[in-house]
């Protein structure tokens, strides 16, 4: 059960916010709140494909990204937030489950879009709305591109990167435990067994953390930046905490239909989310460095998302690899120059933390 103060704001039903003053990490605070399987919560997260559980903090004091490294917020100037769900166990023991990360960006690039969209005073025309959400492709009436005051990407495989730095990072934990999933299960979906009442379920935490307005000293030296360098956020207080409860809401609403599209067709909705991280990638046809965990290191093209969600790296000779764990650095090695961005590639799902 959660401790929190929750309120149900999402109309549907659907999605519950929890709110917490300090935690020490709101990946960890939902998983060990969902993860056992027996409480009210995660009775709501099987009940429907559509349910999702946000939990948000005002100061989160232990955030951290993959590996146990350190993730920087601010009370006041940081979105912390971890969104509680339950997946088919058969998307994750099929692969698809290397796709919730990307998934997670684009509900966020979206999200961040549709925010810039409305700052920037154009409006947004019905016709383009559609099933899954697509940010980069927005057009007016005539047709032209809506001005987006800022250039969203994401950096494969959990970065969240604005005009050039990071914005934010995401970081998924799945749950090892089987779990009877609810009885509003789909039974058509593709490829699988019949999924009605007692499919097996796992339960996934999607955590996101994004810069509102932190400021620069307290980044310790990462390359980050905040949305508040490209537009106006309300300072820490009431104004604050209602803008962050938006973000985190609009984010909630899309991953719940996301989510929802991925448990009910997973292998359609995972070509949807290459062909948007496609329009999203940061690092596509840079150069880059990548090290491998075997101290093997190779200089080579990012060439994009593979149908596995890995990074396909192209070679000098013409051919290319696949990376699911290594270290990626965008840019090659100069003789007086070093590396400009560093990504520790790892499997994009954490398995237990
Ligand atoms: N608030 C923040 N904004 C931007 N970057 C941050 C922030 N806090 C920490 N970082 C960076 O994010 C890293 C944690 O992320 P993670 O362990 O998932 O590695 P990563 O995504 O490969 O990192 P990166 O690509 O940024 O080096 C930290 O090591 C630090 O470099
Ligand atoms: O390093 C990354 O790029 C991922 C960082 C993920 C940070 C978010 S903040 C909310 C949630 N709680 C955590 O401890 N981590 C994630």
């Amino acid at each position: 059960m959660f401790y929190g103060k929750r309120w149900d704001r999402d109309r549907s039903g659907h999605i519950r916010l929890v709110h917490l003053d300090t935690v020490n990490s709101t990946n960890d605070y939902a998983f060990e709140h969902t993860a056992g399987g027996s409480g009210s919560d995660t009775r709501f997260l099987l009940e429907s494909t559509k349910n999702c559980i946000a939990v948000i903090a005002d100061n989160q004091t232990g955030g951290h990204g993959r590996l146990g490294r350190e993730w920087v917020s601010y009370p006041g100037g940081s979105l912390t937030a971890s969104f509680a769900a339950a997946i088919p166990q058969e998307a994750v023991t099929k692969g698809y489950s290397n796709w919730l990360t990307v998934l997670a960006g684009v509900a966020a690039a979206d999200s961040l879009e549709d925010m810039f969209v409305s700052c920037s005073g154009a409006s947004q025309p019905e016709d383009t709305a559609s099933a899954l959400p697509g940010g980069s492709d927005r057009r007016n009436n005539s047709g032209a591109a809506i001005p987006v005051p800022a250039s969203l990407k994401l950096k494969w495989p959990n970065d969240i990167y604005m005009d050039g730095r990071k914005l934010g990072g995401i970081l998924i934990r799945l749950g090892t435990d089987s779990l009877d999933g609810g009885s509003d299960r789909d039974t058509s979906r593709e490829g699988t067994a019949a999924a009605g009442r007692g499919e097996p379920m796992v339960l996934a935490v999607i955590g996101i953390g994004i810069n509102c307005a932190v400021p620069a000293e307290k980044f310790n030296g990462f390359d980050a930046t905040s949305l508040s360098s490209v537009m106006d956020v309300p300072a820490a207080g009431p104004s604050f905490a209602a803008f962050r409860d938006g973000l985190a809401e609009s984010i909630a609403v899309r991953l719940s239909q996301m989510l929802s599209d991925f448990k009910s067709s997973p292998s359609e909705t995972c070509r949807y989310l290459r062909n948007r991280a496609e329009k999203l990638d940061f690092l596509r046809a840079q150069p880059v460095t990548v090290s491998l965990p075997s101290g093997e290191t190779f200089t080579g093209t990012a060439k994009g998302i593979s149908a596995d969600a890995s990074l396909t790296v192209g070679l000098e000779d013409g051919s290319r690899r696949r990376i699911t764990v290594g270290d990626v650095s965008a840019g090659v090695p100069q003789p007086a120059q070093h590396t400009i961005h560093t990504v520790t590639v790892n499997s994009t799902v954490n398995k237990g933390r």
